[in-house]
């Protein structure tokens, strides 16, 4: 089957048909309605922390919808807030659009930002892997960063240094200059929670979505190295029908949010 991608032909719309999970209740990204989100004193009185180590941060790879830098899970834990028991990171990424405009995927009172950074964690409490725990509802938890025009981010300035050695899908590079993902994190750390899915096939409904509030600034010559990326593999002639098969847009459309609950912790 064609891979699933974010052309006309093989996008967000079409990935039900491959993908059944796509069309569930339980979908990602959602526009948060921040009159709808409800304060938690639970979550008040469990701070989110996180411990990550730099070191770890092994490899960055094209995976032919964006850059992902895969970490070695030993060391990293993130407890508290919604969360029962200790996650362990996986990886983290990005996603964006073709100016920036648009970008992030989840919207806040329906305005987008530039950017979204996802670092991803997995539950190693009751889990071995993250392929494993993928298939849970408990699975999997993702802290979401809104990125908006400003500022050169010098953490983030790591990863686009190696953009050039993974211009084609599936290139890989080791990372040498340690990236701090606990750097690319907002000063505030108020959020909003809701249960959520993957963003991107096969959307399993196993995610644990933290949203930060607070926007992260990227400058537009770092969202434009995003934008650099190719979608296809050196050698083989371009599949999708974008422009030169450049990766300008990767991020999925809200989806309704429906009965679920969203909480937030923090002004
Ligand atoms: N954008 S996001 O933050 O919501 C997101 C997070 C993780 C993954 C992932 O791990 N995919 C690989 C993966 C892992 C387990 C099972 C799978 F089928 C699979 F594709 C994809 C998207
Ligand atoms: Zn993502």
């Amino acid at each position: 089957a064609a891979e699933w991608g974010y052309t006309k032909r093989n996008g967000p719309f079409t990935w039900a048909k491959n993908y059944p999970t796509a069309a569930g209740i339980r979908q990602s990204p959602v526009d948060i309605d921040t009159a709808l989100a409800t304060s938690d004193s639970s979550l008040e009185s469990k701070p989110l922390r996180w411990k990550y180590v730099p070191q770890n941060t092994r490899t960055i790879v094209n995976s032919g919808h964006g850059w992902r830098v895969d970490v070695d899970s030993e060391g990293s834990e993130l407890v508290g807030g919604p969360l029962e028991g200790t996650y362990k990171l996986q990886q983290f990424h990005c996603h964006w659009g073709s100016s920036s405009d648009k970008g992030s995927e989840h919207t806040v009172d329906g305005q987008s930002y530039a950017a979204e950074l996802h670092l991803v964690h997995w539950n190693s409490s009751k889990y071995a892997d993250c392929g494993e725990a993928a298939d849970y509802p408990d699975g999997l938890t993702v802290l979401g960063v809104l990125l908006k025009v400003g500022a050169k981010n010098p953490e983030l300035q790591k990863v686009i240094d190696l953009i050039p050695s993974i211009s084609h899908r599936g290139e890989k590079t080791e990372v040498k200059e340690a990236i701090d993902p606990a750097k690319m994190l907002p000063k505030t750390l108020s959020y909003w929670t809701y249960l959520g899915s993957l963003t991107v096939p096969p959307c399993n409904e196993s995610v644990t979505w933290i949203l930060f509030k607070e926007p992260v600034e990227v400058s537009e010559e770092q969202l434009a190295a995003f934008r650099s990326l190719r979608c296809y593999k050196r050698g083989e002639e371009c599949p999708c029908d974008e422009v030169d098969g450049l990766l300008i847009s990767n991020y999925r459309p809200t989806l309704p949010l429906g009965t679920r609950e969203l909480r937030e912790c923090g002004s």
